[in-house]
């Protein structure tokens, strides 16, 4: 038989909700396998029990051909099963080295043998073009450096069966390039993969078969040579998707959201330029202004300085005319401001709350959800519900729901619905759609432009060139902290403005 893991017929509950209702996946060896679903289909809790994070209540994993008990990850690691996670494990501030051996050092009379490590780790990082800096700090890399770690990781464990857990959602377009190449390379080497993504291109570009899950079950699995995106789509949802927007041309109104002169020093030693520098624009009413940019060149600062979260050190903010440069982010936030942003754990959510507090996180103080010092808690889940049911949020106990335990793209529909459904004077939305099901991304899409159409200043910030050609009505292009380019979408190539974005092409050349 040449599967290298056969998971049989598994069930796993929480309570409320079956996230997994007999599923069976076989891995052939030194195949990618891509694990494609809805935001919530079960996805991850499915290579959760495969890594012995959950116990399954029922069904059976086979190794090699053999029934396997995975009570944990050191039980998958001796199987030689290693895992990517959503969100990386890795301890800040030790070194990559220092990670990488993590629970792994050998020692020789005590003394730990570092330099055998480090010549394992360097040999491993070559080979597989990873190219790492082994005595680099975790939080002074980027995430794809980050998430190279995670796979070196494995490979120093000599795990053969990888799990990559939506790997692509964090990186840039250059970086998911470049991980596509080292998929290819580690199953050259004979590993064998398991890829969960929401991006079709990335099955076609690289994986050899797909299985689908929808609400838990298993729906099947087709050769991807074979099989269409908008086939591998439709079997994912259940009907067909339509991701290019229907929009109208936009006519702006008034200027909600005036940007002067604004700029933020750097912070980091080392770093000498200003991360923004003297940067000017504005978004008016019935607008999506896009900035388009690689990550990295100052777009996260300018959103911080403009939401308040960081400081500017020169510049104004003004929004419908009014100077708030000074004010705090509450008030900003009760006079006319939205945020999706860009990290949804650190500023989106409060993970700790069950899912309705979070849907109202800046507005409990409001009349509607408060009287005197009491919560008006009968409102408070009344306008959950009606999020819940606007932005199908798929959760086990729905508004009462603890928000950590809620799949990512449900946490990342619910931040959306909170902020869309304010009605804001001006939305930052920040990768609005990361991490979302492509049925998501169209209902986001389009309650975007609804947003637009009924009189609000948009500005997105977007790594995902087909979401900021499609929505878009003006483009500005941001590169090393400046604003170089104010492009019209409808007469700029892709191609034009990835030369735009790399500051190979100036505006006017
Ligand atoms: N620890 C947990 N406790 C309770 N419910 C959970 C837990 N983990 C997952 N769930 C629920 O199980 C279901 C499946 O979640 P899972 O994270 O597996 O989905 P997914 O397919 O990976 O989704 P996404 O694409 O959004 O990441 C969801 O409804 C989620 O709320």
């Amino acid at each position: 038989m040449d599967y290298i893991i056969e998971m049989l017929h598994i069930t796993k509950e929480f309570p409320g909700i079956i996230a997994n209702d007999d599923i069976t996946l076989q891995l052939k060896k030194g195949e990618i396998h891509a694990l494609l679903g809805e935001n919530g289909a079960g996805k991850s809790t499915l290579m959760s029990v495969l890594f012995g994070l959950y116990q399954p209540e029922k069904g059976v994993i086979k190794v090699r051909d053999k029934e396997a008990k995975i009570t944990g990850p050191m039980d998958a690691n001796t199987l030689g099963i290693g895992m990517v996670h959503q969100h990386f494990k890795l301890v800040e501030n030790f070194t990559v080295l220092q990670n990488i051996v993590l629970g792994m050092e050998t020692t020789k009379r005590g003394f730990l043998k570092m330099d055998d490590a480090r010549k394992k780790v360097m040999e491993l990082s070559e080979k597989y073009k990873l190219f790492v800096n082994p005595d680099a700090l975790i939080s002074d890399i980027t995430v794809g450096m980050q998430q190279r770690v995670e796979i070196l990781k494995m490979l120093y464990r000599d795990n053969e069966i990888m799990i990559f857990d939506e790997p692509t959602a964090v990186l840039t377009p250059q970086e998911i390039d470049e991980l596509m190449q080292i998929m290819r390379d580690l199953v050259k080497e004979g590993k064998s993969i398991l890829f969960i993504t929401h991006k079709l291109n990335e099955i076609k570009a690289v994986a050899d078969r797909c299985s689908v899950l929808r609400r838990g079950k298993y729906i099947g699995t087709v050769d991807v040579a074979d099989t269409s995106a908008a086939e591998m789509s439709e079997m994912m949802v259940g009907r067909k998707v339509n991701l290019t927007v229907e929009k109208k041309q936009s006519s702006p109104g008034d200027v909600v959201l005036e940007i002067k002169d604004l700029s933020v020093e750097a912070k980091r030693e080392g770093q000498k330029k200003k991360l923004v520098h003297d940067v000017s624009f504005h978004v008016s009413r019935g607008e999506i202004v896009c900035i388009a940019g690689i990550d990295g060149n100052g777009q996260t600062e300018l959103i911080h300085a403009i939401t308040g979260i960081s400081d500017m050190s020169s510049g104004t903010v003004s929004i419908n005319g009014e100077d708030m440069s000074k004010k705090s982010i509450r008030y900003k936030n009760t006079h006319g401001l939205s945020h999706i942003p860009e990290d949804r754990h650190k500023h989106g959510l409060v993970l700790e709350y069950n899912l309705a507090y979070n849907v109202i996180l800046q507005e409990y103080f409001q009349p509607n959800f408060q009287s005197g010092t009491f919560l008006k808690n009968d409102k408070i889940y009344e306008y959950a519900e009606k999020l819940i049911k606007d932005y199908d949020i798929r959760s086990s106990e729905g508004p009462f729901t603890i928000t950590r335990s809620m799949s990512g793209g449900n946490q990342q529909k619910a931040i959306v619905a909170r902020e869309i459904s304010k009605s804001p004077d001006i939305l930052l939305a920040v990768q609005p759609t990361r991490g979302l099901d492509v049925g998501a991304i169209e209902y986001i899409h389009n309650q975007l432009i609804k947003q637009r159409d009924a009189g609000a200043a948009i500005l997105l910030v977007s790594l995902e060139l087909d979401e900021v050609m499609n929505l878009s009505d003006r483009i500005l292009v941001m590169f090393e902290g400046e604003i170089v380019a104010d492009l019209d979408p409808k007469s700029v190539t892709v191609q034009e403005l990835g030369l735009y974005m790399a500051g190979a092409k100036k505006e006017g050349e």
